[in-house]
C-alpha cells in the first residue's frame, strides 16, 4: 500500500483489514505509533497501561496474520486491548476509555464486533475460544479462534480444564501465551519457574525454525525417527512442555516485540494442520514507555499522567486511608500477638493490603495466583487445621469461589474468614468489577456471620471482631477507595455479633443502613428534619445475623421504614422483608422500602454518578420517604404534600 511518508501511518489504519494492505517492512513503525497513540490516549483517561504497552506488536501480528473479525480474537482479561481497540474502528473514542458513556476498559460484545468474547474476570479465554472453534467445527466453517492469555492469566486452573478438553478443536484453537513474567504482582508458583525455564534454556525461536519444525523439515536422522511416532513429532516441536502433555504443539519462545518475526511465526502456525498450538510469546510488560518500564507495577493500573515525565497525578494525598490499607494493617497488627491469623490474597496484594500484612509477617502471607477456588478451600484447610485465615479477595472474584465457600466453608461450618474489597460499585472498571451480589450469595448460606462497615473505624473493629471469632465463617465487605477520615483505634474493640447501633433518634422515619451509604442515609436524615420529619437512622452493621430486636422495635415505633445498602436484591432488604413478614411487623400499616442496586448492570462512570443511576444517594433516599408517606394502604401515592 503506498503511504506518503509525512502523515502517520497509523491515519491510515481504521480496521484490521487496513493493516492487512500494508507492506510487512512498514508493521514495525505502525507498532511505534500505535505504542504512542495509546501512552498519550492513557495519560488523559488513566487505565490499563503496561498490558497494553507489551502486546503492541502482537496486536498488529495477530489482525496481519488473521482474518478478524471471522477469525474470533479473545483476550484474556482484556485490560491489554487497548492497542486493539485502537485499530479495531474505536480510535475515535479512545480517549473516553472508562469515562463514563465511552468505551468499556475491557473486552466488550455490546462494543464491537471484534471483540468476540466479552471479559475482565481472568483465565476465561482458552474456553471461549474452544467454544468458537467447536461451534465453527460442526458447522463447518473453516474459522479460527485466537485466545491471548497472560502468564498471570495461565496460574488458574480454568485454563488448564480449557487445554484438557481442546485436542477436538484441532487446528482452530490457537493459544497465544503473552508471557510477561508479570501479573499485577510478580507471578508466583511453579508455572512461572517453569516458564522461566523455557525462556531461559532457548534462544527466541526465529521463523524458519519455526518453519522448519512445523513443516517438518528437520535434520535428515531426526526426521526419518518423527516420522516413525506421532509423539515424537509433538515432542520435537513441543521441547515436551507441560502444555504438549495437554495436546497442545508448542511453538517458542518467540520475541513477542519483533513484528516482522511473529508474523511468520503466526503464518506458519496459520497455515499448520498439526491440532491445537500453543505459542509462547515473550513480552516486556510496559515496553516503550521508560516510567513504565522502570516501575515495580510496569504500570499495570494508572490514574492521569504527564507523558514526558511519566508522573501519575494523584492528588494532593493526605486524604483518609483506603480501606484495602486498613484492612491490612489491622491485620497485621492483629497477627503480631496472634500467631494462629494468616492471609490470603489470589494475585491482588497490593490491591486487598496484603501486602502490608506480608511485610510484617512474610511466613503467614499467602499469594496463591489468579486460584479464587484454590485460596478459599486452601483457606478452609488452614482452619480445620486450626489456623486462622483471613480470604482477602475483590467481591466480584469471589463469585468464582463460589462452591469452595458453600461447599469446603459453610457446610463444615469452618471459621475462615472473608475480607471483601470492592464491594459496591467501583468506578471505571465497570459492571464486571462491581461487587454487587455478596451479600445475596452469602447472606443466603446457614452458619455465616456478615458484616459491613460503615466507616474506616468499623472495619477496624470488624477485623479484630473476625479475628476473634472461632465459630464459622465470618465475612466482611467494604468498598474500593478511601473511607470518611474517621480515627482509626489503635486498638479496635470487637463487636457484638448480631448487633447493630443507632446513630441518630427520631421517631415518625427509620432508615436501615448497612455499609457506607450511611454518610448518605445521615444526610437524608438532615432534608428530612428540615421537612419536619423526625428521622431514625441506623447502622445494622450486620447483613446476617439481623439485629432482630432493634429491626423488631424500629419497624414497630415507625411509620415509614427504609432499607438502604450497596447491593444487588437478595441482601438486607430481603432479610429484613422476611423477618418484618415472618412475624407479621407490617401488618399495623407501616410502609417499608427496601432501597438496593437496581435489577441491571452498571456501566463505568465515577463512583457517585453510578450511585446516582442506582438511586441510593441521599436525594433518593428523601424522595423514596416521601413517596412511602404519601402512598395510601393501596400502594397508591396521593396528591403530593
Ligand atoms: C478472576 C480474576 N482474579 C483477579 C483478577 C485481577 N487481575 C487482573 S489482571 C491480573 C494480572 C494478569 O496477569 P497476566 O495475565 O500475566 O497479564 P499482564 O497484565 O501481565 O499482561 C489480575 C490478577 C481478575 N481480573 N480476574
Ligand atoms: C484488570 C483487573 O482486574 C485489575 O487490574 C483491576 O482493574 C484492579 O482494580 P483496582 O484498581 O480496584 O485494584
Ligand atoms: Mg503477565
Amino acid at each position: 500500500m503506498s503511504h506518503r511518508p509525512d502523515t502517520p501511518l497509523l491515519d491510515t489504519v481504521h480496521y484490521p483489514s487496513d493493516i492487512r494492505k500494508l507492506d510487512k517492512d512498514k508493521l514495525p513503525q505502525l507498532a511505534d505509533e500505535l505504542r504512542q497513540e495509546m501512552v498519550s490516549a492513557v495519560s488523559v483517561t488513566g487505565g490499563h497501561l503496561g498490558a497494553g504497552l507489551g502486546v503492541v506488536e502482537l496486536t498488529v501480528a495477530v489482525h496481519y496474520v488473521f482474518d478478524t473479525p471471522g477469525d474470533k480474537l479473545i483476550w484474556d482479561v482484556g485490560h491489554q486491548a487497548y492497542p486493539h481497540k485502537i485499530v479495531t474502528g474505536r480510535r475515535d473514542r479512545i480517549r473516553t476509555l472508562r469515562q463514563g458513556g465511552g468505551l468499556s476498559g475491557f473486552t466488550k460484545r455490546s462494543e464491537s464486533e471484534y471483540d468476540p468474547f466479552g471479559a475482565a474476570h481472568s483465565s476465561t479465554s482458552i474456553s471461549a475460544a474452544l467454544g468458537f472453534a467447536i461451534a465453527n467445527k460442526l458447522s463447518g466453517s473453516n474459522g479460527r479462534a485466537i485466545a491471548v492469555i497472560g502468564d498471570g492469566a495461565m496460574s488458574a486452573g480454568m485454563a488448564y480444564e480449557a487445554m484438557n478438553n481442546a485436542e477436538a478443536a484441532g487446528n482452530r484453537l490457537i493459544v497465544i501465551l503473552n508471557d510477561n513474567d508479570m501479573s499485577i504482582a510478580p507471578p508466583v508458583g511453579s508455572l512461572r519457574n517453569s516458564l522461566a525455564r523455557l525462556v531461559s534454556s532457548s534462544k527466541y525461536l526465529g521463523p524458519r525454525a519455526v518453519a522448519e519444525k512445523i513443516a517438518g523439515m528437520m535434520p535428515e536422522p531426526v526426521q526419518r525417527w518423527a516420522e516413525r511416532t506421532e509423539e515424537y513429532m509433538r515432542g520435537w516441536v513441543t521441547g515436551g512442555t507441560l502444555f504438549e502433555e495437554l495436546g497442545f504443539y508448542y511453538v517458542g519462545p518467540i520475541d513477542g516485540h519483533d513484528v516482522n518475526a511473529l508474523v511468520e511465526v503466526l503464518e506458519n502456525v496459520r497455515d499448520a494442520d498439526k491440532g491445537p498450538m500453543l505459542v509462547h510469546v515473550v513480552t516486556k510488560k510496559g515496553k516503550g514507555y521508560g516510567p513504565a518500564e522502570n516501575a515495580a507495577d510496569k504500570y499495570h493500573g494508572v490514574v492521569k499522567f504527564d507523558v514526558v515525565s511519566g508522573k501519575q497525578d494523584k492528588g494532593p494525598g493526605g486524604g483518609p486511608p483506603s480501606y484495602q490499607n486498613v484492612f491490612g494493617e489491622t491485620l497485621a497488627r492483629l497477627a503480631e500477638t496472634d500467631p494462629k491469623i494468616c492471609a490470603i490474597t489470589a494475585a491482588m496484594p497490593s490491591g486487598t493490603g496484603v501486602d502490608k500484612f506480608a511485610d510484617a509477617h512474610p511466613d503467614r502471607a499467602f499469594d496463591v495466583g489468579i486460584a479464587e477456588q484454590h485460596g478459599v478451600t486452601f483457606a478452609a484447610g488452614l482452619a480445620a487445621q486450626g489456623m486462622r485465615p483471613f480470604v482477602a479477595i475483590y467481591s466480584t472474584f469471589l463469585q468464582r469461589a463460589y462452591d469452595q465457600v458453600v461447599h469446603d466453608v459453610a457446610i463444615q461450618n469452618l471459621p475462615v474468614r472473608f475480607a471483601m474489597d470492592r464491594a459496591g460499585l467501583v468506578g471505571a472498571d465497570g459492571a464486571t468489577h462491581a461487587g454487587s451480589f455478596d451479600l445475596a450469595y452469602l447472606g443466603t448460606l446457614p452458619n455465616f456471620v456478615v458484616m459491613a462497615p460503615s466507616d474506616e473505624a468499623e472495619l477496624a473493629r470488624m477485623v479484630k471482631t473476625m479475628a476473634k471469632y472461632d465459630d464459622g465463617p465470618i465475612a466482611v465487605r467494604y468498598p474500593r477507595g478511601g473511607g470518611r477520615g474517621t480515627a482509626i483505634p489503635e486498638n479496635p474493640e470487637p463487636l457484638e455479633i448480631g448487633k447493630g447501633r443507632i446513630v441518630k433518634q427520631g421517631s415518625k422515619v427509620a432508615i436501615l443502613s448497612l455499609g457506607t451509604r450511611l454518610e448518605e442515609a445521615e444526610k437524608a436524615a438532615e432534608q428530612l428534619e428540615a421537612k419536619g420529619l423526625s428521622t431514625t437512622v441506623a447502622d445494622l452493621r450486620f447483613a446476617k445475623p439481623l439485629d432482630e430486636e432493634l429491626i423488631r422495635k424500629l419497624l414497630s415505633t415507625h411509620e415509614v421504614a427504609v432499607t438502604v445498602e450497596e447491593a444487588a436484591i437478595g441482601g438486607l432488604g430481603a432479610h429484613v422483608l422476611t423477618l418484618a413478614s415472618d412475624e407479621g411487623l407490617t401488618d399495623g400499616g407501616l410502609k417499608i422500602r427496601t432501597m438496593r442496586l437496581p435489577d441491571r448492570f452498571i456501566d463505568q462512570d465515577k463512583p457517585e454518578k453510578q450511585y446516582d443511576e442506582a438511586g441510593l444517594n441521599a436525594p433518593q433516599i428523601v424522595e423514596t420517604v416521601l413517596k412511602a408517606l404519601r402512598s395510601n394502604s393501596a400502594g397508591v401515592e396521593e396528591a403530593r404534600a
